[in-house]
């Protein structure tokens, strides 16, 4: 493929991402460049992955010319351009809101109302946000959202996985997979012991349900599970939840919408600018909600080390 044009737009579109949404969302966005004659070029995802390979490719062949990546599907599709963009500090990154969950567009107040309005955002200054990292022994990567070990991350397997998504995608009613996976999960997950190592100091907490890590409050299609979270302000956010029966666990669920959740004594919040989660055995971990691996897994900060377009 050609794809060397001096700062041109370049536009990366899953066309699956909300059950076929960001394509339709994609047509007026591209009605409206034409009608602005501007300089675009655009890429369809065509497999998992590719938003990533594709941001990368653009940015290695660009070089200094690139300024602008936008996006368009949902937290899946945001989160592979991040890891593809990580290493092109110059690059700025524009994303259009089309899918299911759309924590992204909650978490940094992205408007998604006129998608064809991007055009007039892009004129505009950009922001610069902290970007989450974690490591664990086999990855080194990014996260835009949040990141979490245990229930969460057991959660977003089972959500991801479940033929149930496609069915309530098409009814636009994408925040109720989690919910079922989140009640699927609740009879099955067993809770774990943990060491948390939080900056330089070390805590053991015992029936941990899952340690969560957020760059700003949403998580899981709304869920604020984070309150205070703030994608700016150079600290990442902890909330342990532990020695809570299955039945208080729902009864949080129930409260962590509103976001009232940390005022009950099985929760505990912690701001740092590193974290170390390590369970007594492996405990699954999630990025962005996707299912990544197992603990141990260490996270930090870049603090405002990327730039979005709002
Ligand atoms: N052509 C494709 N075929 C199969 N999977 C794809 C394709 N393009 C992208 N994907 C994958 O689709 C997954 C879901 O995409 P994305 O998260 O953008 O949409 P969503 O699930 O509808 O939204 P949200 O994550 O906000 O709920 C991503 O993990 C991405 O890797």
């Amino acid at each position: 493929m050609e794809l060397r044009m001096k700062n041109s737009i370049y536009f990366i579109i899953n066309p699956l991402a909300g059950n076929g949404r960001s394509l339709r969302v994609w047509k007026k966005v591209k009605a409206e460049l034409e009608r602005n004659q501007a300089d675009y070029r655009s890429f369809l995802t065509e497999y998992s992955g590719h938003a990533e390979i594709l941001a990368r490719q653009i940015a290695t062949i660009q070089d200094y010319h690139l300024k602008t990546v936008v996006g368009i599907g949902g937290d899946g599709t945001i989160h592979e351009i991040v890891n593809g963009l990580s290493e092109f500090h110059s690059v700025q990154i524009g994303f259009i809101p089309a899918g299911s969950g759309n924590d992204f567009k909650r978490g940094y107040n992205l408007s998604s109302k006129d998608p064809s309005s991007i055009f007039r955002r892009l004129q505009r200054q950009v922001n610069s946000f902290d970007l989450g990292q974690y490591h664990t022994g086999q990855m080194n990567r990014f996260f835009v959202n949040s990141m979490g070990a245990g229930f969460d991350a057991y959660v977003a397997k089972l959500s991801n996985e479940m033929e149930l998504k496609k069915w309530l995608n098409k009814f636009r009613a994408g925040s109720f997979i989690y919910i079922a996976a989140l009640l699927k999960g609740l009879f099955n997950y067993k809770p774990n012991s943990v060491t948390l190592t939080v900056d330089d100091t070390d805590y053991v907490f015992e029936n941990v349900w899952l340690a969560a890590v957020s760059n700003h409050p949403f998580y899981g299609g709304g869920m604020k599970i984070s309150p205070a979270a703030k994608p700016d302000d150079g600290v990442l956010d902890l909330i342990v939840v532990h020695n809570l029966s299955r039945l208080k666990l729902l009864l949080l669920f129930g409260l962590v919408f509103a976001g009232v959740h940390t005022r009950l004594k099985e929760v505990h919040t912690f701001t740092a600018r590193k974290i170390k989660i390590a369970g007594a055995a492996p405990l699954m971990i999630h990025a962005d909600g996707e299912y990544i691996g197992e603990t141990p897994v260490t996270v930090t900060l870049r603090p405002k080390s990327i730039k979005y377009y709002t």
